[in-house]
């Protein structure tokens, strides 16, 4: 199980590199990877657990933040109501924004990542609706419309996949000013 010490940390190269494209059938080491990664989300988002591993949880999290320079990400994005089905639990993998709306979306409380210790306060602009296909861990291919926080996140990783850091997004000079008619996510 992937602890706070196996995450890579901004001003590693991995984060910064375009990540390479994953062949099926998955190697028994790419299935590894991917039950790793969600297993980290699922940890991480029992608070018990969390404490007891010392983690930061998170609701996704990229191959390359594992030192792994593959287009593989687990997203794990909990219902509001505990007691509700996750808005969104896959590992994508080859994932591709295949359309997006004009229209932008930014999480309130801005973004954190695991790769970078600092907190780095502003809104991070997104589309607020993606339409995405990927590919899950036994090679079938998904294409799915995602709104608002799932699709944020799916962003989020993806992201991760081109080298992109989340405060890459941020207005250097107005870091709290967001496009107008931005969908404002809480
Ligand atoms: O890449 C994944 N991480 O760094 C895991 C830690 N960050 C989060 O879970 C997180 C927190 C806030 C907003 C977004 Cl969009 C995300 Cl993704
Ligand atoms: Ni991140």
């Amino acid at each position: 199980m992937y602890l706070m010490k196996d995450i890579t940390r901004d001003g590693n190269p991995v984060l910064r590199k375009r990540a390479a494209k994953v062949s099926f059938p998955l190697s028994d080491e790419d299935q590894k990877l991917a039950k790793d990664m969600m297993k980290y989300l699922e940890v991480s988002q029992d608070p018990e657990l969390c404490k007891k591993y010392k983690l930061r949880a998170g609701v996704g999290l990229a191959a390359p933040q594992v030192g792994v320079s593959k287009q593989m990400a687990a997203v794990l994005v909990p219902a509001p109501d505990e007691d509700e089905k996750p808005l969104f639990k896959d590992v994508i993998i080859n994932p591709v924004i295949v359309s997006e709306s004009v229209q932008y979306g930014a999480l309130t409380e801005g973004e954190g990542c695991l790769s970078v210790d600092k907190d780095v306060p502003g809104y991070v602009p997104r589309h607020d609706r993606i339409t995405l296909r990927y590919q899950d861990v036994n090679g079938e291919t998904h294409k799915v419309r995602l709104k608002h926080y799932p699709a944020i996140v799916c962003q989020h990783e993806i992201d991760h996949l081109h080298g992109v850091l989340f405060y890459d997004h941020i207005n250097k000079d107005q870091p709290f000013e967001a496009p107008a008619d931005t969908v404002m996510i809480s």
